[in-house]
């Protein structure tokens, strides 16, 4: 009998679920293997401390999540370190694709997410013209040429050009840019958008989101998909919110998941933490971050949640809600690279190694 974490014990039942590390007793030894269900929508948040290990958690849950059929991953990274997952040349490398220039597909914002993103309302001058650009067209050019023939004001038309070309400006807008169909094909998508300022890496989490969730709404996916956000604080604060807020509400009904991680839990709106299913906790030591946690703690964790915290990188205490159990585990290692590793001896000789092996192996 082993431990899923969001389903129960379970006995080999077939179901999926994937590796996530072993339980870990007082003295810090490993227990049995811990394992997390993938058969059904979960929202999970994943906190902890600068170094402690949520990058790396992530990545874990991004790698069981690719080897898994009937899911579709999707990876926000804001860092730039899960390219690995996808590129590791090493022998356990992962089909996958890695966009280093991520671009949606305009209208994968619907009209009033337009207006947000450009810091526009909806109901007066530039706003509407740009809100009914949005509802008649899909391109940036068909959103421009709409707004010049509504015969506006030339002072809102102006206005709305404007905006619509600092939307242009940060290159993440494409008609050919990823659409969901693209998104759920399987192979795990990344997308690196770490070299993006705050607005545009906003735009393409939001785009991703409402995407994901329109595809799944609509009922003609065949694959559940997975989208997995680091450094989630970034877009719980910008206009992403919205989306990631969708799914966290409404998203597991027509079974879209949610992997937020971010070492800022007082920056996630309460909605975030007490709508997460799963919250796997690496160290806390900030008073807000863990009074932030504290307020949403369930009643059937005995005692302060300050009392579990974990001492070592790696080391986590899972609340699972729908069992309602904690857990304090030891997260597994990478199968591959972590992005986010300083350089180190042992790294580059392991992918050495493997180099070696795959080069015999094709000689
Ligand atoms: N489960 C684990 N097994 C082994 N090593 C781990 C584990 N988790 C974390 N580490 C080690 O801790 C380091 C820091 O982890 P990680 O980069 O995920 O931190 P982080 O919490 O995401 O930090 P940041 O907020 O700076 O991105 C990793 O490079 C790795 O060496």
């Amino acid at each position: 009998m082993t431990f899923v974490i969001g389903r129960g014990e379970a006995d080999d039942d077939g179901l999926p679920k994937l590796h996530l590390g072993a339980y870990r007793a007082l003295d810090g030894s490993h227990g049995a293997d811990l394992y997390l269900d993938l058969d059904g929508p979960h929202s999970i948040l994943v906190v902890g401390k600068r170094g402690y290990g949520k990058s790396y958690t992530l990545g874990v849950i991004a790698e069981g999540l690719s080897r898994t059929s009937g899911v579709a991953p999707t990876v926000i990274d804001p860092m730039g370190v899960f390219a690995s997952l996808a590129t590791d040349s090493g022998c356990s490398s992962i089909a996958g694709t890695v966009l280093d220039d991520p671009a949606v597909v305009p209208d994968s914002l619907d009209p009033r997410s337009w207006c947000a993103l450009l810091g526009l309302d909806p109901e007066n001058g530039a706003g509407s013209l740009v809100w009914q650009a949005a509802q008649e067209r899909s391109t940036l050019d068909g959103m421009t040429m709409s707004v010049t023939e509504r015969n506006a004001p030339s002072r809102d038309e102006r206005a709305a050009i404007n905006h619509l070309r600092l939307a242009e400006s940060w290159g993440v807008f494409d008609e050919d840019g990823i659409d969901a169909e693209t998104l759920l094909s399987g192979e795990i998508t990344v997308l690196d958008v770490s070299g993006l300022d705050s607005a545009p890496m906003n735009a393409v989490c939001r785009g991703v989101g409402e995407a994901l969730y329109r595809a799944s709404v609509s009922d003609t996916i065949d694959r559940l998909p997975w989208l997995l956000v680091d450094e989630a604080h970034t877009f719980f604060d910008g206009v992403a919110k919205r989306a990631l807020e969708t799914i966290l509400t409404r998203g597991r009904a027509p079974g879209v998941s949610l992997v937020s991680a971010t070492q800022r839990p007082s920056a996630v709106p309460d909605v975030g933490i007490s709508q997460s299913d799963i919250l796997v906790s690496h160290r806390l030591t900030s008073g807000a971050d863990l009074d932030a946690l504290t307020r949403a703690q369930p009643t059937y964790l005995n005692g302060p949640l300050s009392e579990r915290m974990p001492a070592e990188p790696g080391e986590v205490v899972i609340i699972d809600d729908s069992t309602e159990t904690v857990h304090a585990a030891q997260v597994r290692k990478r199968e591959t690279a972590h992005g986010g590793n300083s350089p180190s001896v042992s790294e580059r000789a392991r992918a050495n190694t493997c180099s070696t092996e795959s080069k015999t192996a094709t000689d």
